[in-house]
């Protein structure tokens, strides 16, 4: 299937400084995309261009097939970090007024809206005016309002900030249901931790260029350097001695209890069965398992290098 999102060679300058720098980007359908980088690494200037607020100086954008138009913008849902919302207008009033500029009939709006409000506790706040709402509770409408047409393509930037857990996993779920049923997200954060939680592909920005894109998956598996870690019982000691020869590098965690975890870094050529056989004659060996590189680990590292390059 076509990708919904092609971002081809895209560069944009402000005065005196380039925002972004040939900038390609493939979205596949129905996936959650992450769009990371660095505060002033272009990300924003990059939602805004695809979202026709701003034009590149150079490249193209595609949509769904085509060159982007204003047009499609209809088919975009945006939730700026920045939120705007009247706030001397009543919640449910300005739900329905937003509705109705995505081209619902207003009873079709008040439906849906009122099925979304009851979703996410907040009917009681019809007839409030947005002032009187809480920080979380006003990101919630906004959030109704951005997803209520049911675009193809969702934008959210920082969607989590300034939620409690409890609302951030109803919203996360939310976002995850709504790519089910189809939609396409891109999803810009700076919190490492959702993405890996929702993400299933990132491109990773740094002072205007693209430094790293891939599925989430395989970076976390391939920045993870030959970690593995082991639990057991017994003696540490004779562990690490015993595997020696095939690990360079060990970490022992304080031990809980009478199970201990050694986490280990082993040279390419080094066969994971040979580390458990090992393993297990030094100690009584509880589990194995390959340690994967964190988001938070894989942002500072490729960033940090391409600084050094520069
Ligand atoms: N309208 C503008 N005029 C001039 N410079 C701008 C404008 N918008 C953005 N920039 C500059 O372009 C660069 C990229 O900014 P952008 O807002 O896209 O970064 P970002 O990745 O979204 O950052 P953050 O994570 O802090 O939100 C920054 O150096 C910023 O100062």
């Amino acid at each position: 299937m076509d990708n919904i999102l092609e971002v081809i060679g895209v560069s944009k300058h402000y005065t005196g400084h380039k925002a972004l720098d040939d900038v390609s980007i493939s979205i596949a359908p129905g996936t959650v995309y992450g769009l990371l980088g660095p505060n002033g690494a272009g990300k924003t200037t990059l939602i805004r261009i695809i979202n026709h607020i701003t034009a590149p100086d150079s490249g193209t954008v595609m949509f769904d097939g085509h060159t982007l138009t204003a047009d499609d913008v209809s088919q975009i849902g945006y939730l700026p970090e920045e939120r705007g919302l009247y706030k001397k207008m009543k919640v449910g009033e300005q739900a329905i007024f937003f509705a109705r500029l995505k081209g619902l009939s207003k009873a079709d709006a008040t439906t849906q809206l009122k099925r979304w409000f009851d979703k996410f506790g907040i009917s009681d706040w019809w007839d409030k005016k947005i002032e009187e709402l809480s920080k979380g509770m006003a990101q919630k409408v906004q959030f109704i309002v951005t997803v209520l047409h049911r675009p193809k393509l969702l934008i959210f930037d920082e969607p989590f900030s300034g939620f409690d857990p409890i609302n951030a996993n109803l919203l996360k779920q939310e976002i995850l249901q709504l790519r089910d049923e189809g939609s396409t997200i891109i999803f810009s954060t700076h919190n490492m931790g959702s993405v890996e939680e929702i993400c299933s592909d990132i491109t990773l920005i740094n002072k205007g260029k693209n430094i790293l894109t891939g599925n989430v998956d395989e970076l976390r598996h391939r920045f993870s350097d030959g970690r593995c870690s082991l639990t057991f019982t017994g003696d540490p000691r004779l562990l690490m001695e015993r595997l020696q020869p095939m690990s360079s590098e060990f970490f022992l965690d304080e031990p809980k209890g009478a199970e201990q975890r050694l986490e280990l870094k082993l040279a390419p050529e080094v066969k994971l069965r040979d580390v458990i056989a090992a393993a297990n004659e030094a100690t009584d060996l509880i589990e194995v398992g390959r340690v994967m590189a964190s988001m938070n680990d894989i942002f500072i590292k490729t960033v940090k290098q391409t600084e050094n390059n520069d």
